[in-house]
C-alpha cells in the first residue's frame, strides 16, 4: 500500500502480489476539507511569492483517507509494506518535544487531534513558494556561486529548494527555528506518521533541498551552515530511497487493524516515485502532466548545469535522474480552457483538431504565475513574423498554449544534454495525459511516440512499487525484477509523418523568442 501527498489532494493505491490495483481513493484538500479554506490545496499569500499549505490539513486528510478505507471494509492485515511520496522540496517543521505526542499518540482519537499543537510553523513552505531569492544569492555566495553549488547539490540555488526556506524561517523567526527539534520533507514527515517517529529524508528527494552532496550523499557542512546553524541535528542523516524503516506504529494496528509486522519503506518525492511508477528505462523520456509539468529522465553520468535538476536516483542509488520543472502546468490548461472552451476539454479538444500543427506559425508563452524553466512571467504572443499581439482566436490560443508548453520542455530538455533517438519513448502520465489531442502534440513536438501508463498517478504507483521493492532490495533485486508483472506502458500516439520538419523552424523560433520574455528585474521596474 503507498500513499501521496500532493499539492491538491492525498492520494492512496493498495496493489496485490500481482502488482494489480485493488484499492485507489483520493482526498481532495479544498472539496473535502473546506475548513482549511485552501485553493488548490495552498494559499498564495499577498505578496504573490508565499506559497504555504497547512500541515495539519495533511495529517486530517490521512485520517479521512484512512476512515473511509476502514469503512469500505478494506482489510488492512493483509498489508506487507507501505511506502508512500510527497509534493518535492516542502518542510514541516516539529516542536520541541513533539516526538513523544507522536509515539503516544492514543489510537482512540484521529491523528490531527493529537498532533494539533506539534508544529511551530503551522503553514509549510511549499514547492511552488519564490520568496526566498534572497536566501538563494546567499547560498550561491557561500558556495562560490551558482555553478558550484549546483555541482555539489545537482542544482543552482531555487527559490522553492528546502535549505533556502529554512534559511528565510531562521533569518525571519528565529525563535520559531529555536523551537523545532526536527525538519522533514513532505515525504519524510508522511513517513514519521505511520512509522510513529521521525523518519529520515531519503537521498532522492533529500537532492531537492540545495543541502544534499549527490556525489557522496552525505549533507554538505558549507550549505547547512550557509543556511541556519544547528540544521544537522534537526534533519537527521540521509538513507538510500529503498530503505526499509522499521514497522508500522503500534497506532495503526490498534486503530485500523494493521499487522504488527507491516514494513515501513522510504517515503521520497513525487517526481522520483513516478519515475518508478513508469519503469522508466535508459533513453525514455517521462513527462508528469500534473500541477506543474515535470519532465524527467533516468541518466548515468549527469552534468549538473544553471538549468535543471540532478538527482539521485530513487530506484538505483549508483545512477541519477534529470528533471526539468515547468511550473505553469495544469493550472495554465484549465484557465485557458476555462476561457477559450467554456471549461469543455471536449472543446479545447476540438480547437486542437481544427488548428493545424504550427499554428500557422503563431507562439504563446504562457506563464500566469513565475515559472521556473526558464524563469519569466506574463503571457507573451508573437505572430508568424515575430510580432508581439495582445491577443488570438480562439482555438489559436488553445493549439498556442499546448505548442509552446512542449516546445519549452524538448528545448530545455535537449539543453540538458538530452538527445530525442530514433528509441526515444515519451511516457506521459497525470491529468492531462487522458487527452489524447493534447498527446498528440506532444509526440509531434518531440517526434517520438508517446506511451501511458495504466493509472493516471504513476507517483502513487511508483510507491507502491517502491513498497514491494524495500522488502527485498537487501538481496541486491533490481525494481525492475520486482515489477516486470506489472502492465507494461501502452502506445498511444505516434508523431504525424512530417512533424520532425515542421516543427524545427519553429523550435528554433521558440527558443529565440523565449529570450525576449527570460525575467529580468531590471526591466520589469521601469
Ligand atoms: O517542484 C517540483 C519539482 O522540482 C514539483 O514537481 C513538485 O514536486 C510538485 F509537487
Amino acid at each position: 500500500m503507498q500513499l501521496l501527498e500532493m499539492t491538491a489532494f492525498l492520494k492512496v493505491i493498495a496493489i496485490d502480489e500481482q502488482l494489480r490495483v485493488i484499492y485507489e481513493d483520493n482526498v481532495h484538500f479544498d472539496k473535502d476539507l473546506p475548513e482549511f479554506k485552501t485553493q488548490g490545496g495552498v494559499y498564495i499569500h499577498s505578496d504573490r511569492l508565499t506559497v504555504t499549505s497547512p500541515v495539519l490539513m495533511w495529517v486530517k486528510a490521512l485520517d479521512m483517507i484512512l476512515e473511509k478505507m476502514k469503512s469500505s471494509g478494506f482489510n488492512f492485515s493483509q498489508i506487507r509494506a507501505l511506502s508512500g511520496a510527497g509534493q518535492q522540496h516542502g518542510s514541516v517543521y516539529w516542536k520541541k518535544g513533539s516526538i513523544q505526542i507522536l509515539k503516544d499518540a492514543s489510537s482512540e482519537l484521529p491523528l490531527h487531534q493529537s498532533l494539533k499543537g506539534c508544529f511551530s510553523v503551522s503553514n509549510s513552505p511549499i514547492w511552488m513558494d519564490s520568496s526566498t531569492a534572497s536566501q538563494c544569492r546567499a547560498l550561491e555566495k557561500a558556495m562560490g556561486g551558482a555553478q558550484p553549488l549546483a555541482t555539489v547539490t545537482g542544482s543552482r540555488a531555487y527559490e522553492r529548494f528546502t535549505g533556502n526556506q529554512i534559511a528565510k524561517i531562521y533569518s525571519q523567526n528565529p525563535e520559531v527555528y529555536k523551537q523545532t527539534e526536527r525538519i522533514s520533507l513532505v515525504s519524510s514527515f508522511a513517513a514519521s506518521l505511520f512509522l510513529g517517529t521521525y523518519a529520515p529524508i531519503d537521498y532522492s528527494d533529500g537532492s531537492g533541498m540545495n543541502l544534499l552532496q549527490i556525489w557522496e550523499k552525505a549533507w554538505s557542512k558549507s550549505c547547512l551552515d550557509a543556511c541556519a546553524p544547528g540544521l544537522e541535528e534537526r534533519l537527521g542523516c540521509p538513507v538510500p530511497s529503498h530503505s526499509v524503516l522499521g514497522p508500522i506504529s503500534p497506532y495503526y494496528s490498534q486503530r485500523y487493524g494493521f499487522s504488527p509486522d507491516c514494513k515501513i519503506v522510504a517515503f521520497t518525492g513525487d517526481n522520483p516515485a513516478s519515475l518508478a511508477g513508469m519503469r522508466l528505462q535508459e533513453g525514455d523520456i517521462a513527462i508528469s502532466l500534473g500541477t506543474s509539468d515535470t519532465l524527467f529522465l533516468w541518466i548515468q553520468e549527469p552534468t549538473p548545469a544553471l538549468e535543471g535538476h540532478i538527482l539521485c536516483n530513487p530506484v538505483d542509488s549508483q545512477t541519477y535522474m534529470a528533471l526539468l520543472c515547468f511550473k505553469n502546468g495544469s493550472l495554465m490548461r484549465e484557465r485557458i480552457r476555462d476561457e477559450c472552451a467554456s471549461g469543455s476539454w471536449d472543446e479545447f479538444s476540438k480547437a486542437l483538431s481544427s488548428t493545424a500543427a504550427g499554428n500557422s506559425g503563431n507562439l504563446g508563452f504562457y506563464f500566469d504565475v513565475m515559472e521556473i524553466t526558464p524563469e519569466a512571467v506574463g503571457i507573451h504572443r508573437f505572430n508568424r513574423d515575430n510580432q508581439k499581439v495582445s491577443s488570438f482566436p480562439k482555438e489559436v490560443e488553445i493549439r498556442a498554449l499546448i505548442e509552446g508548453q512542449f516546445m519549452a520542455k524538448r528545448i530545455h530538455a535537449e539543453k540538458l544534454g538530452y538527445k530525442v533517438l530514433p528509441k526515444t519513448r515519451i511516457l506521459a502520465t497525470g491529468g492531462a495525459s487522458h487527452n489524447k489531442k493534447i498527446l498528440q502534440v506532444l509526440s509531434d513536438v518531440f517526434n517520438a511516440p508517446v506511451f501511458t501508463i495504466d493509472t493516471a498517478n504513476s507517483a502513487c504507483l511508483g510507491s507502491a512499487y517502491r513498497a514491494i521493492h524495500g522488502l527485498v532490495a537487501e538481496r541486491n533485486v533490481s525494481l525492475a525484477d520486482v515489477v516486470k508483472l506489472a502492465p507494461e506502458p501502452r502506445l498511444a500516439v505516434t508523431p504525424t509523418p512530417g512533424a520532425e520538419e515542421l516543427y524545427r523552424p519553429l523550435l528554433k523560433r521558440y527558443a529565440e523568442l523565449e529570450q525576449k520574455v527570460i525575467y529580468n528585474p531590471a526591466s520589469s521596474c521601469l
